[in-house]
């Protein structure tokens, strides 16, 4: 079958790459609005370990396909196969289709329907991730707490729910050490790890945008979504996006599904481009292909060459993008749903608080996280332990500071004496460059201001 045109492929006919060893096969699609069809009976095949575009202009349906993929929205009609192992494997489709079941997998193959699964079964059984056009990672948490929290998933699994993570397992610490270990490699691919301790929020634009493909690739993904990735970058930034995409196929085997107006990113990177207008696919094949076909000219390319770039009207429109992400980040900083703390050595702690102050004390707990290398994951770890305040941490021992940092194994590259050292300017009521950004709200942060934690629990020892 062919997934461009839903038909057998006229003997003889030979099947493009794509068609040959699809990742993905989108078989039929449509979804309707009310009366609106946002996408029309639309196939096309996601060749494994390319790079494959979805373009077309605004309004055309590359996010309806996208939100159908990854699971956000449920498909009118039509079939979409994620497919692990290589060939089409059209058996085992057909097996699962008829029997009603959403996947089957045995040894490296799988099959998976995904217009019958779930979203987080996209993301964790298929291995779909995706990034999204307004950027969603948690603005008050950590860079590298931003790539801990995506790998949750892993680590409840290997806690046995949290049964064995409370006591510490060995399987916890193992799965826990790796999803530090795969974490700490993306921040060095994407340039991010001197920013490992840094508010997610406080990264520019760009470096954010890396973030958010670190994090999708911290779940081990075999196809990889990103709507609008090189959307308000600049040409230098857009070129190392260009680089990041080529080593994640190349180095990792990744497929790669994107969205995107940049025609510079797209015609420079892409193996295979789909174009969609009105919902519906009015071309399909290599840059050049696509790039020479009338339709697309006419539909989409075509630009006019008497037509002036407004300069001034499009840095106005940069600035409403910008604005607009982040005013998005700021929503998104919340803090995801706490997992369960582990304190595998409480024996041995050396501090002088008592392990496990489930509340804080009489007085009023501080903000941690005006420290700068304290994100809210951490903050929640050392409340953990009964350390609630600037003045505990500023009286750190050299051995509570060795102690502590096994503990949160966190290798952040902001020394924990310099955690000591902002924590005994805070505790006399003093401001750091960092604390006062928090304090204007330039920063996100596990909580508002200054103030005492109200309703703080920390974990049990
Ligand atoms: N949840 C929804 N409810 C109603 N209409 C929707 C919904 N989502 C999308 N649409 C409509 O479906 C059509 C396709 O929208 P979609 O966002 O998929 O286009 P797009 O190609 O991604 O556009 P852009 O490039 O501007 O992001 C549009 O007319 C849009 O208004």
């Amino acid at each position: 079958m062919n997934a461009m045109t839903g038909k057998k492929a006229p003997a003889g006919a030979a099947l493009r790459r794509w068609e040959q060893d699809p990742v993905l096969s989108v078989e039929h699609l449509t979804m309707r609005f009310g009366g609106l069809v946002a996408v029309g009976d639309l196939s096309f095949d996601v060749g494994r370990g390319d790079i494959t575009a979805l373009i077309g202009p605004n309004g055309a349906g590359k996010t309806t396909v996208f939100n159908c993929v990854t699971g956000f929205y449920k498909p009118t009609e039509g079939r979409i196969i994620m497919r692990h192992g290589p060939g089409r494997q059209d058996d085992t489709v057909k097996t699962v289709t008829d029997s009603g079941l959403r996947f089957h997998k045995e040894g490296g193959q799988g099959v998976y329907l995904l217009e019958r699964m779930p979203d987080h079964e996209i993301s964790h059984k298929a291995k779909v991730a995706r990034t999204f056009q307004n950027i969603r990672l948690f603005g008050g948490m950590t860079c590298l707490e931003n790539l801990l929290v995506a790998q949750h998933n892993p680590l409840v699994v290997a806690s046995g729910f949290s049964i064995g993570g409370i006591l510490g397992l060995p399987s916890y610490k193992k799965a826990e050490e790796e999803a530090i270990e795969r974490a700490v490699y993306w921040l060095e691919r994407t340039h991010l790890i001197d920013r490992a301790d840094d508010p997610a929020s406080d990264l520019p634009y760009g470096a954010q945008r890396r973030l958010e493909i670190a994090r999708a690739m911290c779940t081990g993904p075999e196809l990889l979504c990103l709507d609008e990735p090189a959307a308000g970058l600049n040409p230098r930034e857009s070129a190392e996006l260009n680089d990041l995409l080529r080593y994640i196929r190349e180095e990792h085997g990744t497929s790669v599904l994107l969205i995107e107006h940049d025609m510079g990113v797209v015609m420079e990177i892409s193996d295979h481009i789909i174009v969609l207008d009105y919902g519906v696919k009015i071309s399909d094949g290599t840059a050049d292909e696509v790039k020479a076909d009338p339709k697309v000219i006419a539909a989409y390319l075509g630009v006019d060459d008497e037509e002036e770039i407004d300069i001034p009207e499009v840095l106005e429109d940069v600035k409403e993008v910008v604005e607009e992400h982040e005013e998005q980040v700021h929503a998104s900083s919340d803090v995801p749903e706490a997992q369960e703390i582990v304190i595998a050595d409480a024996a041995n702690y050396p501090g002088r608080q008592p392990v496990g102050s489930i509340e804080p004390p009489a007085s009023g707990a501080n903000n941690l996280t005006r420290i700068r290398g304290i994100g809210p994951q951490n903050e929640r770890k050392l409340n953990a332990l009964g350390i609630w305040t600037f003045g505990q941490i500023a009286s750190w021992s050299a051995e509570e500071i060795r102690w502590v940092g096994s503990y949160l194994a966190f290798p952040g590259r902001i020394e924990r004496e310099e955690w000591v050292a902002q924590a005994k300017v805070l505790a006399e009521g003093g401001d750091t460059e960092f604390s006062k950004r928090v304090d204007g709200g330039k920063v996100s942060s596990s909580r508002a201001g200054r103030g005492p934690a109200k309703g703080s629990k920390g974990g049990k020892a």
